[in-house]
């Protein structure tokens, strides 16, 4: 059976090795704090406006912009290469966990990059050679949430024979 790793690279397009290449580089001293406060609003300001697929916007309908705003810098500025603020405030990332409450399907995954490489382009003082690493990251990320997702129905289908109401036969 696939991994979740592996899944996420084949539907992803990226390999484990081009999604972790953001080790490679400090990319959190490289660009400074403000850059990523900056690119996390740029990305939820086109989330909350999205208003051709109002079903992508409607799955964010429950959340504060201002909130998820500051979960998702905190979490990329730990992730590459700087403070654990996420996780001084809230504690470990448990992304799949974190994102089972909502649709994270193939779909969900492709308008969520879409979103977020319009806002890299967007956000002053990322160079291209970060911009690359962190897109590479983010895909094979957001391919691994949507396997974790498939987990949530697929743990209802498969049988089990923990739960057999009658003996194997022999
Ligand atoms: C694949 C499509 C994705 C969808 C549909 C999605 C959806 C969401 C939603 C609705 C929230 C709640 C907003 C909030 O209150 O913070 C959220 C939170 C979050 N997402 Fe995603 N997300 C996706 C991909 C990603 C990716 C690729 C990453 C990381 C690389 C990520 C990291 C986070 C983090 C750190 C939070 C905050 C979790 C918390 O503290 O509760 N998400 N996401």
């Amino acid at each position: 059976m696939q991994t979740l790793q592996e899944k996420a690279s084949q539907w992803s397009g990226v390999d484990a090795a081009d999604a972790f290449a953001i080790d490679d580089t400090n990319l959190f001293q490289k660009l400074g704090l403000q850059t990523f406060i900056n690119l996390s609003t740029n990305f939820y300001t086109r989330v909350y406006d999205d208003e051709e697929e109002e079903w992508f916007r409607s799955i964010f309908s429950n959340s504060k912009k201002e909130e998820a705003i500051q979960n998702q810098y905190e979490f990329f500025v730990q992730r590459m290469g700087g403070p654990p603020l996420y996780s001084q405030r809230k504690g470990h990332p448990a992304l799949i966990a974190r994102h089972r409450p909502f649709p994270v399907t193939h779909q969900a995954a492709e308008r969520w990059l879409y979103h977020m490489e319009k806002a890299l382009e967007s956000t002053p003082d990322i160079d291209a050679d970060s911009r690359v690493k962190m897109m590479n990251f983010l895909r094979h990320t957001a391919f691994f949430l949507v396997a974790g997702d498939e987990l949530k129905t697929q743990k209802q289908q498969i049988p089990c024979k923990h739960g057999a109401s009658k003996p194997a036969e022999s």
